[in-house]
């Protein structure tokens, strides 16, 4: 069983637990509440690379990040730093996020936030929209491909921008036969764990000139921002770099200024 499935394993359990508390119009009624969603695509348009910062405690292949006391704080330093969106892990058991981490983030930031979890099926959609998220993440290794069509059919029609993630030129093109708009390459394996960060230069060139491309994971410093910008990246997601650092605020700053640097090779604008 690869790691993905174990996590998946895991998402199903708690999902099943959260569903035997909360019916799904209770939570159609909390999402008819929540503030309308902002436009997850043009926050990661225009000009200069976008960096999207992430609110993360563990993970599996490191253990333990950051105690993160106050996910809100932290969040309002990355967008003080000038991100363009917040990623909001709510996975529990291996990232040690929750809903009520989106919610707190929401509640603070102008900014769009995406819910970062590993999502099978239209509840979570729902609860995204509840807490208030206005992007979700797809991943396509962990979906079949009707499955993979219809949450992002169904994403679209509640008003959320769905984040497709991929690992490989495969991939791509099933993001791109279900209507991805946005397709986040990731660095990392969800299989293995392990980073290998010219996986976005390889993929990359499959994915149509319309389409978003985010670059995730692995992300150190300005030095990966500008060479997966000059790959194509218009975004990238940074996570681990970011809370185990003194200053999340200088950091983003100093991101988004490589970012916006004129002698980029910035494939959009
Ligand atoms: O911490 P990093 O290496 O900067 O990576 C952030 C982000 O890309 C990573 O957390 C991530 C990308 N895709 C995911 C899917 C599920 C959980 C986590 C992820």
């Amino acid at each position: 069983m690869s790691v993905l499935d174990e996590i998946i394993d895991g998402v199903r359990a708690d999902l099943a637990e959260r569903q035997a508390r909360v019916t799904l119009d209770e939570l159609k009624e909390r999402a008819a509440k929540a503030p309308a969603a902002k436009d997850g695509v043009a926050a990661l348009r225009g000009d200069g690379v976008k960096v999207i910062c992430e609110v993360k405690r563990s993970s599996p292949s490191k253990g333990a990040l950051a105690a993160i006391a106050d996910p809100a704080g932290l969040a309002a330093d990355y967008e003080a730093g000038g991100a363009a969106v917040i990623s909001v892990l709510t996975e529990q058991r291996r990232f040690g996020g929750s809903l009520a981490d989106l919610e707190t983030v929401r509640a603070r930031v102008d900014i769009p936030v995406l819910r970062k979890d590993f999502i099978v099926t239209s509840y979570q959609l729902w609860e995204a929209r509840a807490y208030g998220a206005d992007l979700v993440l797809l991943i396509v290794a962990a979906l079949d491909q009707p499955a993979l069509e219809s949450l992002i059919e169904r994403a679209v029609s509640i008003g959320l921008t769905p984040l497709v993630e991929v690992h490989d030129e495969d991939e791509v093109e099933r993001a791109v036969d279900a209507g991805a708009k946005i397709i986040g390459v990731n660095a990392r394996d969800l299989k293995t764990l392990e980073v290998d960060r010219g996986t976005f230069e390889r993929v990359a060139p499959e994915i149509p000139d319309r389409i978003v491309k985010v670059a995730e994971s692995g992300v150190r410093g300005p030095h990966d921002l500008i060479a997966y910008a000059n790959a194509g990246a218009d975004a990238v997601l940074v996570g681990e770099s970011l809370v185990t650092g003194r200053d999340p605020k200088a950091a983003v700053a100093d991101l988004v200024a490589a970012g916006e640097h004129p002698a980029l090779r910035h494939g959009r604008s």
